[in-house]
């Protein structure tokens, strides 16, 4: 059997827990969540930057911070990942990150180990799922790269994985603004990519409840006049910007 190479907790403990879906289509809905560690992008403004910030990596972000490697990842078999899931008791299950799907086949293994569970993903989109992992995903929550998030386009924007997912009914879109501007770039993909009505969120930037709701005040108008979906970040209000919630 393979094995996952997921994030850590506070403690040091694989990041597997429950909590209610903070961001997007499901918001508001009792899941566990699995974190997996490592990312083929590095968003400056990445909320889990200690997926991939290792120590050594000199890829900018932020908070200006190294992480350790050794301290913030661990590997564990697939059928111990499944057997921690299922002690959460959950229906559902969201697999994030880092970026997920540059594990999709150990994740495929994972989901044919969890055969009762519905599951969504956590994806940046520029990579698709294996197909045996995709015949078990009900729902797709990508969210491409904007020019603000410190990322090549070339890398963050592939047009083959997004014609792809744009066509597929279990694809929902979230994107991630910091300013007003960023909403023509989205306007510009949404033109290209033609995403189906209802599917695409716009989600503000932010860690902390002040900055989501002053960034809110301008982004609830911006999604009324084009007809996009506004997601907050549910747990940051209830937790905070911390792990395991
Ligand atoms: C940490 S990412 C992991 C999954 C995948 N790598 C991705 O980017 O979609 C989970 C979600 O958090 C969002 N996110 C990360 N940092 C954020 C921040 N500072 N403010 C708002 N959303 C953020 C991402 O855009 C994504 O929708
Ligand atoms: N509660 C909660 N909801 C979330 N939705 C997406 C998350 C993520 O980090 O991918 C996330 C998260 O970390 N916590
Ligand atoms: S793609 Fe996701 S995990 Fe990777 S750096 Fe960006 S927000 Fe973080
Ligand atoms: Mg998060």
């Amino acid at each position: 059997m393979a094995a996952l190479v997921l994030a850590t907790d506070d403690i040091g403990g694989p990041e597997i827990f429950a909590s209610l879906q903070g961001e997007g289509p499901s918001v508001g809905m009792p899941v566990a969540f699995v974190r997996l560690s490592r990312c083929n992008l590095a968003c400056t403004w990445c909320d889990t930057a200690y997926t991939w910030h290792f120590e050594g990596d000199n890829r900018p972000h932020r908070d200006g911070r190294a992480f350790d490697r050794k301290a913030n990842q661990v590997t564990l078999e697939v059928a111990e990942v499944a057997a921690l899931i299922l002690a959460l008791g959950q229906k559902r299950l969201v697999i994030t990150g880092g970026e997920p799907l540059m594990q999709g086949n150990a994740l495929a293994e994972l989901a044919e180990a969890l055969p009762d569970m519905s599951i969504e993903i956590e994806t940046n989109g520029t990579t698709k799922a294996p197909v045996r992992l995709d015949i078990r995903v009900d729902q797709y929550n990508v969210s491409p790269k904007l020019a603000h998030s410190g990322n090549e386009a070339e890398l963050a924007l592939i047009p083959e994985r997004l014609d792809t997912y744009a066509t597929d009914p279990r694809a929902f879109f979230k994107f991630v603004v910091a300013s007003p501007e960023d909403v023509n770039e989205v306007l510009a993909l949404q033109r290209r990519y033609r995403f189906k009505p209802g599917h695409v969120f716009l989600m503000p930037e932010g860690t902390d409840s002040a900055t989501l709701r002053q960034r809110e005040a301008w982004l609830a108008p911006l999604c009324l006049e084009h007809g996009f979906r506004m997601s907050d970040r549910l747990h940051i209000h209830l937790y905070g910007d911390t792990r395991g919630t």
